[in-house]
Order: structure tokens, then sequence, then C-alpha cells
């Protein structure tokens, strides 16, 4: 491992969401045990609670041959503004910010001998590619969803296949190298009557700007998604990176990006059941079920007789959500069988031997983790990318059962239902046939991440070429890292604001220039020690 200064460096700006945060760290570790030097950015209101609920240190932490550092940064609001929670606002205050700030925290690192060699971001933060052209340098994108999602939103933008409209709202999607999807299996927010356009936007906003990063990386696997995979890498530079959550050379969960600290108690308890008697149950992080789902989902937990452990988040004192309540007596009632906390260590709980499924949201991220621990689930989906990854899970990959189609159904999953699929996801030969082909993909989920396998490899290409690109930076004009495109320059704004420390102007194309002219000799040494080694 050399020192973290004369390593290749990547900077990583990530969307303010678990679901985002989680596979942009995960990516940002397996960098870094290739031997990267990264940076991993998102905005102080959640740094300060990552760091508190995540040890998150000060210090570079080293992850197998390379290291992991953090840098938050001010999006310009109060601490306790409310809009963050209302993203058509949010979004655009973000930009504004980040296209100013991200070009300083480059320059600075420059400055720092730690130049950057390429930007990865995200989805709903698409500008950080536009922030990356002006500079001159390459940028990446993880896509945090199914490939079958990614393909699905692709063929939306670009109005390809015909999808639900005003005027056919119930028809089913056919997209190449896919199953058919019912109306209602399509990311539910591109059905016309969405209740989340803002979400349609920020998902889509991403498409826009497709052209730009040299690679899309996606938390899938090949084996897992093999047809449509093979279908887009003819449309767009994508590679396949995950299960990221697992990672060969850095086993040790020491740099976590949790934003509540997880309750450990729940893994003491889960010890003292027995194996596969347990049910998981959790809706991830922004899912808000209405209190009458929640009460027969109880009362269903209760009257299968199953051991149960139940994540209930406090929600967000600005999300509008209520704070939702368990029936009077239901916990004494199931007592010892029962075990609630706000947050759990979710890996964790899934790799437990007494877990025996997992209700969830089918976020992708819980998708992931739930199919690489050889865990079935019952599919609890509401909203967006979860409507398509149950039907996936569910049909596709038969690691599941159905317990809902998604809110747009608008329909009251009634106690005796849930009884039933849980019982029928727990004994029996339904049970039996889902752990089977769960552990199935958890064997193929293996083979994509150790060494050789086919994520693996993707990693070390995109390293690979992360690296020559930074070779190719230094022996380009040297005004190849300065100047900006006149587009991007326009899309990045005219700040002229001066910096105080260092009398550098902060407007993305004269601060290339100026970062250019104060690093140059510092910049080249570097690369060609990079180069050489
Ligand atoms: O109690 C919990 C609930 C969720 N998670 C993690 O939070 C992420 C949730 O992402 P997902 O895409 O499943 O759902 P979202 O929260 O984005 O809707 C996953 O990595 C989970 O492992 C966790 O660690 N503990
Ligand atoms: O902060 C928000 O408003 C927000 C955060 C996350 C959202 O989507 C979740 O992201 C995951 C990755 O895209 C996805 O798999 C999950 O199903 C979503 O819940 C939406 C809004």
């Amino acid at each position: 491992m050399g020192s973290e200064s004369s390593l290749v460096h990547v900077f990583l700006v990530s969307f303010p969401a678990q679901g985002h945060v989680n596979p942009l760290l995960r990516l940002g570790k397996r960098l870094a045990s290739k031997g990267l030097l990264v940076t991993f950015t998102t905005p102080e209101s959640i740094g300060k609670q990552m760091r508190k609920a995540s040890n998150i240190g000060d210090q570079p932490a080293p992850v197998g041959d390379g290291f992991i550092r953090f840098e938050f940064f001010e999006d310009g609001w109060d601490e306790d503004e409310p809009r963050r929670q209302d993203l058509d606002q949010y979004l655009p205050q973000l930009e504004k910010v980040g296209k100013v700030i991200i070009p300083e925290m480059i320059r600075k690192n420059a400055e720092q001998s730690r130049p950057i060699s390429c930007l990865i971001n995200n989805p709903f933060i698409p500008w950080v590619s536009d922030v990356a052209q002006s500079l001159g340098l390459p940028s990446a994108m993880l896509w945090v969803q199914s490939c079958a999602c990614f393909a699905a939103y692709y063929h939306y933008y670009h109005d390809l296949v015909p999808f639900p409209s005003e005027t056919a709202m119930e028809i089913d999607v056919q997209l190449p190298c896919m199953p058919l999807l019912k109306h209602d299996e399509v990311p539910s927010f591109l059905y016309p009557t969405t209740p989340y356009p803002f979400l349609r936007r920020a998902i889509l906003g991403q498409y826009k700007n497709l052209d730009k990063p040299f690679c899309i990386l996606l938390d899938t696997f090949q084996e897992l998604e093999h047809e449509i995979v093979e279908y887009m890498s003819k449309i767009c530079p994508i590679k396949t990176v995950g299960p990221l959550f697992k990672n060969p050379r850095a086993p040790n969960a020491a740099v976590k990006g949790d934003f509540v600290k997880a309750d450990y108690d729940c893994i003491r308890w889960l010890d003292s059941k027995p194996p596969a008697s347990v049910v998981y149950v959790s809706f991830g992080s922004v899912v808000y079920l209405k209190q009458d789902q929640w009460d027969e989902i109880a009362y269903g937990l209760l009257n299968s007789g199953v051991n149960f452990l139940w994540v209930m988040k406090p929600p967000h004192k600005d999300s509008g959500y209520t704070l939702l309540k368990l029936p009077e007596g239901l916990l004494e009632k199931a007592g010892e069988r029962a075990k609630v906390v706000e947050w759990s260590p979710q890996e964790q709980v899934l790799a437990h031997p007494a877990t025996a499924c997992f209700v969830t949201h089918c976020g992708w991220n819980s998708s992931m983790e739930a199919l690489t621990s050889g865990m079935p689930v019952v599919a609890f989906p509401q909203w967006g990318d979860q409507v398509t990854d149950a039907k996936y899970l569910v049909d596709v990959f038969k690691v599941g059962l159905r317990m809902c189609r998604g809110e747009a159904e608008d329909k009251l999953i009634t106690r005796d239902v849930v009884e039933r699929c849980l019982r029928e996801a727990t004994v029996g030969h339904k049970a039996v046939e889902m752990k089977e082909n769960a552990l199935r993909w958890k064997t193929a989920a293996e083979a994509a991440f150790v060494e050789g396998g086919s994520s693996d490899r993707n990693i070390h290409a995109f390293v690979d070429e992360v690296r020559r690109r930074s070779v190719e930076l230094t022996a380009s004009k040297p005004a190849a890292a300065a100047e900006p495109t006149a587009e991007a320059a326009d899309a990045n704004g005219k700040s002229d604001r001066q910096d105080g420390d260092s009398q550098l102007v902060v407007s993305p194309e004269k601060n290339g220039l100026a970062l250019h002219n104060h690093c140059r000799k510092k910049w080249r040494i570097w690369r060609l020690i990079c180069a050489a080694s």
C-alpha cells in the first residue's frame, strides 16, 4: 500500500439519502481496496448524522490497498431547513451550491498534493458530470437501482416503447430482453398519475447527462440480469460491479454510512432464537405506511406465531409523516417473540442463521442484500423502482412471495393475508423452494464479487481506466485540466467570489486555470510517479 498522497485519487459525490450513500460508499471502499485514494462527499447535514452514527473519523481510513476519507460540504441552508424535504426546492439548491463548492474542494485537494483524477456521482445530482467536464476531469456515475430499471427509464426518456399514459393508463410494457411488465410493475414514477413527479424529474435528470460519464457502474451482477445487461451494454457504457456490499479484500465493516446508529441488541436477540425462526421486517429509509396498514401487519405477525424483528424508524420531523404506533398491548402479547428497533445492522440481520425471511419494501439495496445473503423475501413494494424489483424478486429470481402490488393500488392488505403469506414464506414446500433459489443467487453473487469474478473484473477494468485517464491528464496539454468547454462553463454559472486564503477565483473556468498554475509542478511529478508505478 502506498502512502495516501501517492495514490490516484477519485472524488465521490453522493445525493444525501441512505439508499444512495450506502452503494456509493460501498463502491468507494471497493475502489480503495484496489489501491485508490477515495474521498467521499455529501452535504454536511447528513455528514453530521453519519459522523455520529457511524464513527467516521477525520483521518483517511485504510481499506485494502488504498484509503477512504470524508469531506462534507455546506449546502447553503440552515441545519433545520424544512425545504430539504422538498426535492423540487432542494435539488436546485444543491446544484447551485455544489457547482461552486465542488470545484473549490477539488482545487483544495490539488493544493494539498491530492489532485483528483475522476469524479463519481449517483442519481439526482447529474450536474456533477458538468463540473467534471468544466474542469477537464473524467467522470463516472453509479446507478443505484437494477439494470432493468435503468433500461425502463432509458426507454421512457428516449420514447422508444409505449408506456402507460393518460389515454392508455393500464397498458403492459414490453421492453427488449425483459419480461412483460404489467402497468403497475413499471417504475411507478413513470405513471402519468404518480404523486411523486419530482422524483421522476430527479431520476430522469441523469438521462439528460448520460453522454458525459465515461462509464456507468451498476450495483447488480452480470449473471443476475444477464440479458438486459448485455442489451444495455450495447447502447451505454455500463459495467456491473455488484453486489457492492460485499468486499472480499476488506471484509470488515468499520467504515459505514448509517445515518442512524444501528441497534446491535437485535443481533443478541437473534442469537437467542432457533435457526430460521425469525421474520425480519423493514421498509427502508424513506417509505412510510399508513397507520391502518401498520396495524394489519402487526396483527398478521402476531397471529402467524412467528418471531419477528421489526424496524420502526421515526419519520423526519419535516417529512409530513406522523409517528407510527403499534396496536396497544401487541408487544406484551408477543413477548419474547418480538423485537422492535429504530434501525438495524441490516447486513448482519440478513446473514444471521435465525433469520428466515425478509418482509421488504424492495428498495434495490435491500433487494441485492437479500439475494446476496440467500434470504427469501415477502415483497411489500410501495413506489418507484420497488414495484419493478418486486416483480423480479417474485417472478424472475423466484425468491419471494408478493404481499402487495404497490401504493398505487390503494388496497389495505389485511391481517389474514399477512398471516397466510408469512406462513407460506416460512414453512412448507414454497418456503423450501424460495430458500433453495435464494441460496443459488447467493452462490452466483459470491462468484461475481470474488477475485476474478465478473464484477471484480469490471471493477478492475474501471480502476485501470481511471489510472490510464489520470496519466493521460498529465500528458495532455496543460490546459486540459483547466479550460471548461463553453457549454459546461455556462452550465456551471459564473461566480467571481474571491477565495480568502489563496486569492484564487472560484468561478469554475478561472478556477481550473488557477488550479493548474498553482499546482502544475506537483501535479506533473505526482502523475509521473503514478504512471511509473
Ligand atoms: O434498519 C435498517 C434499514 C435499512 N438499512 C439499510 O438502508 C438501505 C436502504 O436502501 P434501500 O434501497 O433498500 O431502500 P431506501 O431506504 O432507499 O428506500 C439498505 O442498504 C439497508 O441495508 C439498514 O442498514 N438498517
Ligand atoms: O430523499 C428522498 O426524497 C428520496 C430518497 C431515496 C429515494 O429512493 C430510494 O432510493 C433507492 C435507490 O434509488 C431505491 O432503490 C429505493 O427503492 C428508493 O426508496 C427516493 C427519495
